[in-house]
């Protein structure tokens, strides 16, 4: 049995862009499940530039996008947020949608973690804000498989090409290839200078100019031969279970990563976040690792670190919803390589009508920036010797009613051809110990090395 009626897609879009009344056309129709990694990997040779990836950290809803049939793309500073939103209302209006229609229209993309930062060519195509609503959609939610197919009513001849090669590849998917190139060099940016980096930040934080920062590093790493991100995605998704994975991909550069970060989500009136801060490594032993553990919750430099981001997470809800839940003290986060104290956070009967602006309002906490925002972000800019780009901002999705999840992009990398750049931080308060930090550096890029084949050396 096919897997997806082509024929019939094909032939309904064509009929669809024929009479539509607006400039866009979608056609929706269930398919069987397949393997959403292998559904990934085919952008390319089927001639998509873009394509993306997305699974919560359940794994119960993952989105693949490949192609671009529309895109929202801003070098804007502080309107960044705004206009992306408003363009979204834009696209909305310029949709029609067919088939399965219950699948609202999806955009996924991401953001630069500080668009006053000048940007370096490290992030050429990675502007200040990027949406991508995808030419064909795989989305898997409630363990339904639906597929989108998004054409412009004026083109749809244009894709008809790669998208017939799509469904042809997709009645017989190979599985993803776990090979992976050799590592040939292996380049820290300076240690000395960042450890200088971190002591600065505590004379400043004990001089009483600021409380946190959050200071990052890079590692650059190149290989033999070109690094295929399906196999890195494929490899995440065995090894960091309970993460958001999450792959950006345009002309060949893919962002690729698996944090357990949420920044936000909103479900009508429910919205959800997650304070991440203060982090110990795992255990050798079921008792070492117990006892990291209750060291990591007892501990005050951690308390101290942690709080700061349960306090502004708080207000940021306490501002838009009518109740604010959260326990009253962290619990433990397990990840492979990492413990971290966690603290959820749900929000209920929540004002604001698009995750965007909630998006806005949350980025950057005191988890990925410091506090108070404005001071760290001054820090960062003067201390970090790093062009961040879309590393520690957020990504994820919004739809067409203005709900979607958002991922904070940590434990991830850049890959270009044969290079990938991983980049890890940790936040700074008063009592940091720079080489505990530098260390701790090291466990939170273990996720990324493993997944390109080369094992953490520390
Ligand atoms: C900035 C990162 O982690 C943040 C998230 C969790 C715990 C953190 C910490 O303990 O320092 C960081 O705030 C990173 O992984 O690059």
């Amino acid at each position: 049995m096919a897997i997806v009626s082509q024929h019939k897609i094909q032939q309904q879009l064509h009929e669809l862009a024929a009479n539509a009344a607006r400039p866009f056309v979608s056609w929706t129709e269930p398919l069987e499940d397949i393997d959403p990694v292998s559904f990934f990997m085919q952008g390319p040779s089927c001639g998509f530039r873009e394509r993306f990836f997305w699974s919560d950290r359940s794994g119960s809803t993952i989105f693949v996008g490949l192609g671009s049939a529309y895109t929202i793309e801003t070098e804007e500073t502080d309107g960044r947020f705004h206009y992306v939103e408003q363009q979204r209302q834009r696209w909305v209006e310029q949709i029609e949608r067919h088939g399965e229609a219950d699948m609202p229209p999806l955009l996924f993309g991401g953001f630069a973690f500080d668009p006053h930062q000048p940007r370096t060519s490290v992030w050429r195509g990675f502007p200040a804000g990027k949406l991508i609503a995808p030419t064909v959609l795989l989305s898997v939610k409630n363990g339904r498989t639906l597929l989108t197919v998004t054409l412009p009513t004026d083109g749809v001849e244009r894709d008809m090409e790669r998208i017939g090669r799509l469904f042809r590849r997709i009645e017989e998917l190979q599985p993803v290839s776990a090979t992976l190139p050799a590592l040939v060099s292996d380049e820290e940016e300076e240690k000395e200078r960042w450890l200088a980096a971190v002591r600065q930040a505590i004379a400043s934080i004990r001089a009483g100019r600021l409380d946190k920062v959050v200071l990052a590093r890079s590692r650059r790493l190149a290989f033999t031969g070109t690094i295929d991100a399906a196999a890195v995605l494929a490899r995440l998704r065995e090894q960091q279970p309970f993460a958001y994975l999450f792959a950006f991909e345009q002309d060949g550069r893919c962002f690729i990563g698996a944090s357990p970060e949420q920044l936000v989500q909103k479900e009508g009136e429910m919205c959800q976040s997650v304070c991440l801060a203060g982090s110990v490594r795992r255990g050798s032993s079921p008792g070492e690792d117990e006892q990291l553990g209750a060291w990591l919750q007892a501990d005050s430099k951690n308390r101290e670190e942690h709080q700061f981001v349960v306090h502004m997470i708080r207000r940021v809800f306490s501002s838009v919803c009518e109740t604010v839940e959260m326990p009253t003290a962290p619990q433990l986060l397990k990840l492979p390589h990492i413990q971290h104290l966690c603290t959820p956070v749900v929000g209920r009967g929540c004002q604001e009508p698009s995750v965007l602006r909630l998006v806005e309002m949350m980025h950057p906490t005191p988890a990925l920036g410091g506090t108070p925002r404005e001071r760290a972000m001054e820090a960062i800019r003067s201390l970090e010797p790093l062009d961040r780009g879309w590393y520690a901002a957020p990504i994820g999705w919004v739809d067409a009613d203005g709900n979607g999840e958002w991922a904070v992009a940590i434990r991830s990398g850049l890959l270009d051809v044969d290079k990938a750049m991983l980049f890890a931080g940790c936040g700074i308060v008063a009592h940091s110990d720079p080489t505990s930090e530098y260390e701790e550096t090291n466990v939170k890029m273990a996720p990324m090395l493993s997944s390109l084949g080369v094992m953490s050396n520390d």
